[in-house]
């Protein structure tokens, strides 16, 4: 099957100016923003809105709570007309089909954000994952939470780079696969701990790769996303 990869920049920023120019950077190479907590807790979810705009929005809320909690947050965002949201693979199948059903009722047929379902965060290895009481690795808990909620009604996954093969060989081609911890060569990881390339995540088959600092720490963000477009389309 042959794959495009996209670009969605995470504009990971308290200030609605920043974000709405950091928008309009990116605007030529990034298919979707994504907003999420920092920006929606600091700025208000009317700024979500308005930065959005047009661009396709990635609302990233990551939802982590008992089912009928999560699938009211599902509804009243519903306004909000994003093409993308998160929800926590380990919320558990209930929870994730409430999401499901609060997200088929509250939008329109044509015009549905896909279901992600975030599975083991690019920011955990092994070690700090054990320490969670998961015992057997990142590879391992992404795999079976993936499963989980491609059984749950989920659209996609949220996952490092690193187990796309696994997830494609176990799941197939059907869910859409995106991963942050990306990292164009010789950027600083911080506090990622599963990365990759942009070359690299598009090699292994990401649907979407998910990028912030290298774009929006970066002397001139448009740049730096036009040449992760470029690594992507190379
Ligand atoms: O759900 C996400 O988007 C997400 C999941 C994950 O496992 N890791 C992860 O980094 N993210 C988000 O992806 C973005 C990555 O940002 P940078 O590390 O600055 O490129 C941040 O906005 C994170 O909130």
């Amino acid at each position: 099957m042959t794959r495009t990869t996209g670009l969605i920049a995470a504009l990971d920023t308290q200030s609605p100016q920043q974000a709405q120019a950091w928008a309009k950077a990116v605007g030529p190479s990034a298919g979707a923003v994504k907003l999420g907590m920092e920006f929606a807790y600091a700025a208000g979810f009317q700024a979500v809105a308005d930065v959005a705009g047009t661009t396709p929005l990635f609302l990233d809320l990551k939802l982590h709570d008992i089912p009928n909690t999560v699938g009211a947050a599902i509804r009243a965002l519903s306004y909000l007309r994003p093409k993308m949201l998160t929800v926590h693979a380990s919320g558990g199948r209930a929870m994730m089909e409430a999401a499901r059903k609060a997200r088929d009722d509250a939008f329109p047929a044509n015009d549905r954000p896909a279901l992600l379902a975030v599975t083991v965060l690019t920011s955990l290895d092994d070690a700090a994952l054990a320490e969670t009481g998961v015992g057997d690795g990142a590879r391992a808990q992404v795999l079976r939470l993936g499963k989980l909620a491609m059984q749950s009604g989920m659209d996609g996954l949220v996952c490092s780079a690193h187990e796309i093969a696994p997830l494609r060989d176990s799941l197939g081609d059907a869910p859409l696969l995106v991963t942050p911890g990306i990292r164009p060569a010789g950027s600083q990881a911080g506090d990622q701990k599963r990365v990759m390339t942009p070359a690299e995540a598009r090699n292994a088959g990401a649907d979407w790769i998910v990028v912030g600092r290298p774009i929006t720490q970066a002397e001139n963000p448009a740049a730096a996303a036009a040449a992760i477009l470029a690594e992507l389309t190379a």
